[in-house]
This record gives C-alpha cells, sequence and structure tokens, in this order.
C-alpha cells in the first residue's frame, strides 16, 4: 500500500501542527531474546510522545512483574486458535515453542490519526507486516554486544528458568542471521546511546516526506505570492 503527500481539506494552515499533519508509522523492535528490545521499547513510551504499544496475544506464560493487557494478552492456546480463525491479527508465528500474535484492533485507526505504533515481535512478524503495509514499516534490529552478555542479561533479568534461558540462547544465533532483513541495525551495548540511536530513527522516519499528509497545502500556501 502505497502512500504519498495528499491534501488534507481540513487543515487550518495558520496551525503548523494541523498544516504537517502527518500519517503514523508502523515502527518495529526484533531482536534475540534478552538483547533489550522491551527496555527501549518502554523507554520510547515513556519519553516519546504519539507512539502507542501495540500488545501481542500470547500463549506463554506471565513473567513476574508482568501485566496482563499491558505487556500481553495473556491467552490460551484454544481461545489463540480461535483468533486465528477468525482473522483476527495482522500477522502471528510460532517463538521458542509458544504462540504470538497482533491484534488488529485499532492499528489502522492509530496511524490515519498520526499516531506511531511500536511493534517488539520476531523477524517472521517483521516479514509478514513488511509484506502487508510495506510504506508504514520501519525495522529496527536491536544487537547485544556479545553472545556471553546476551546470556548475562537474559540471566540477570531472572524471570526465566535456566531451561528457558538455554533453549533462547540456542536460537540466538538463528535469530540474529535475520539482521539483513531491517533497515536499521543499532548494538545495544550501552541503553542510553542505543535509546538515543533509536530515537533517533524514529524522529527521522517521522520527517519523510511521504508521511507529512500536511506537505502540499503548506508549502502551497508558503509560496503563494
Ligand atoms: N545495554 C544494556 N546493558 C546491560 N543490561 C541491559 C542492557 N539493555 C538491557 N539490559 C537488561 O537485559 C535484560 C534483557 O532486556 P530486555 O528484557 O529488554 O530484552 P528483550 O530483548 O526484550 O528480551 P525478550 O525478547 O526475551 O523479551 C534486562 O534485565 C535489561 O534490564
Ligand atoms: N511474530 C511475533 N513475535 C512476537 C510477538 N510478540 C512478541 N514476539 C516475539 O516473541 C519473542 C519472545 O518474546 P518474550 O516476551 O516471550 O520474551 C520476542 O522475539 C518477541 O519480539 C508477536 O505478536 N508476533
Amino acid at each position: 500500500m502505497a502512500h504519498d503527500a495528499s491534501s488534507s481539506p481540513a487543515a487550518d494552515l495558520s496551525r503548523p501542527s494541523d498544516a504537517l499533519h502527518r500519517r503514523g508509522l508502523m515502527f518495529i523492535l526484533s531482536s534475540p531474546s534478552g538483547a533489550g528490545k522491551t527496555t527501549i521499547a518502554r523507554r520510547l513510551l515513556a519519553e516519546v510522545p504519539d507512539i502507542a504499544m501495540s500488545v501481542s496475544a500470547t500463549t506463554r506464560p506471565m513473567r513476574p512483574g508482568e501485566v496482563d493487557g499491558k505487556d500481553y494478552h495473556f491467552v490460551s492456546q484454544d481461545e489463540f486458535d480461535r483468533m486465528v480463525e477468525a482473522n483476527e491479527f495482522y500477522e502471528w508465528a510460532h517463538v521458542f515453542g509458544k504462540s504470538y500474535g497482533t491484534p488488529k484492533a485499532h492499528i489502522r485507526t492509530q496511524l490515519k490519526a498520526g499516531q506511531d505504533v511500536l511493534f517488539d515481535i520476531d523477524w517472521q512478524g517483521t516479514q509478514q507486516l513488511y509484506q502487508k503495509a510495506q510504506a508504514d514499516v520501519v525495522r529496527v534490529f536491536i544487537l547485544p554486544p556479545s553472545l556471553a552478555e546476551l546470556n548475562r542479561r537474559l540471566v540477570g533479568r531472572g524471570t526465566d528458568s535456566a531451561e528457558v534461558i538455554a533453549a533462547r540462547m540456542a536460537r540466538a544465533q538463528a535469530e540474529i542471521s535475520h539482521w539483513d532483513g531491517y533497515d536499521y541495525v543499532v548494538v545495544n551495548d550501552d541503553v542510553e546511546t542505543c535509546f538515543a540511536k533509536v530515537q533517533q530513527i524514529l524522529e527521522a522516519e517521522r520527517m519523510r516526506r511521504t508521511r507529512q499528509t500536511g506537505l502540499i497545502d503548506f508549502v502551497r500556501e508558503l509560496t503563494r505570492s
């Protein structure tokens, strides 16, 4: 689906925020488990305006500290299968032996209203969203500085059993092999630096000409003699 700059009839050009109205984007963060995408996502949500999290559904158990409906919609496998059958997902995939999916609800409305939507999904989901909405999608892959550090982070997080951590470490290299399917790649050595880089990517992508739907009117008014 291609989106180009188009006129917005209701725009009040004396107000720059109206004139520069833009379409929202789908901002995807992926990484091997434990590299830090949830940490970066939480910072973006806390510090950057006009971005909302896409809350996935999953069949995996809730971790300590997670909140149903905020971190995930925690559902049974039967409920997940029903949602697949009812075509309620934008994309879904099996990850680490569990089911994960992005519910469709509200996303299109948010994008039209100029609200960005943040996705913490794996490479399979990223490919599906890119195939469906290429022009709206920005793909960012987060790399750990090393596999030893990745393991330290998974252990240090203290939310998963040794067995779960071993399974995620065993998948890490396969996950990393998808780095070249992304628009941007950032190494998360230091949280502050990584967050700043991801925020810069988001701000630059917001300025893309094709996303600024009010530009034609704005420039026409600007150059009227
Ligand atoms: N740059 C960093 N330096 C040190 N620790 C970090 C860094 N970034 C994140 N962490 C820590 O590493 C752990 C894993 O981070 P996080 O949960 O954000 O990873 P994730 O990629 O979302 O993992 P998952 O895919 O399993 O949900 C957390 O305890 C987090 O505080
Ligand atoms: N394709 C999708 N992948 C998803 C979705 N929600 C999360 N994920 C990815 O799953 C793994 C594991 O997540 P965790 O919270 O159990 O550690 C991670 O790579 C997430 O990005 C989704 O809706 N679709």
